[in-house]
């Protein structure tokens, strides 16, 4: 009988938490079709029970279809955006118009067609804004203390075919920093090298973790991650929400399971 999932959280404690649940879908547009239904559902309920939710998003090409389809999806949703707060779980550190930023990908895709508020889009700081990626980092853990809600409603993250979510990957120094909430990268293999990404104790701050997987190349890498806890050798195995855990993949991101 294997153990439940343990999260990491802030201060390095480990915290039970519920086992994944799997979903998969035909495609990539079906998966992006399904989690942007999802995000919207949530964040109308949210807002009906009188909170505010707030989302962490990620980067990378399946997040892009998901919030393609959340643009489209959205003015039938009943979700008013100037309600909802939006964080990011990593960001490349280069120049704001950079087409590498996530944060600029976010805002052409939908963002900016939404009526999101202003000041409730929390991007990471660029290299106009920080000097480098470690007070880039310490910019954004202030950020977040000052206006986060200590748990994010959903966090959303891509995973790569290493295994890696956010800007944390197998066998780096980053996976055991379990004292601080946002930290910088400074080689990180997939370009470019230079990022800031939230700590694993910060991504398990979440009711809700959705992992947005696509294509056969992660088939290996979801197997592992819902096959171990081995969070060094699989970054992915780590991340587990307080209430839920959601696996969305495409039948060949699920073709090792
Ligand atoms: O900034 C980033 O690069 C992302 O946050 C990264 O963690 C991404 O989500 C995965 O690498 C999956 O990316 P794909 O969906 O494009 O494979």
């Amino acid at each position: 009988m294997t153990p439940p999932p343990t999260a990491t959280v802030p201060g390095g404690r480990p915290e039970p938490r519920p086992e994944p649940r799997v979903e998969v879908h035909e495609d990539a547009r079906a998966l992006a079709t399904s989690v942007a239904g999802e995000l919207l559902s949530r964040l109308a309920d949210a807002q009906s029970a009188g909170r505010v939710p707030q989302i962490a998003l990620t980067g990378g090409s399946i997040a892009d279809a998901v919030h393609a389809e959340v643009a489209r999806l959205s003015p039938a949703s009943g979700v008013d955006w100037a309600r909802v707060v939006v964080w990011w779980g990593d960001e490349r550190f280069v120049a704001p118009d950079d087409e590498d930023r996530n944060a600029l990908q976010a805002r052409r895709a939908f963002l900016d067609a939404v009526g999101v508020e202003a000041a409730h889009v929390h991007e990471m700081a660029s290299t106009a804004d920080a000097d480098d990626v470690h007070a880039a980092a310490a910019a954004y853990s202030a950020d977040l203390r000052e206006h986060g809600s200590g748990e994010f409603d959903v966090m959303m993250l891509g995973v790569g075919p290493d295994g890696h979510v956010a800007s944390l990957f197998p066998h780096h120094a980053e996976l055991d920093v379990d004292d601080r909430i946002v930290l910088g990268v400074l080689d990180s293999p997939k370009p470019p090298p230079l990022r800031v990404s939230l700590t694993l104790p910060a991504l398990n701050r979440a009711r809700s973790v959705w992992f947005l997987v696509s294509g056969d190349a992660k088939a290996d890498a979801v197997a592992r991650a819902l096959g171990t806890s081995d969070v060094h050798e699989t970054p992915a195995a780590g991340v587990h929400g307080s209430e839920e855990t959601l696996w969305f993949l495409d039948r060949a991101a699920a073709s090792a399971l």
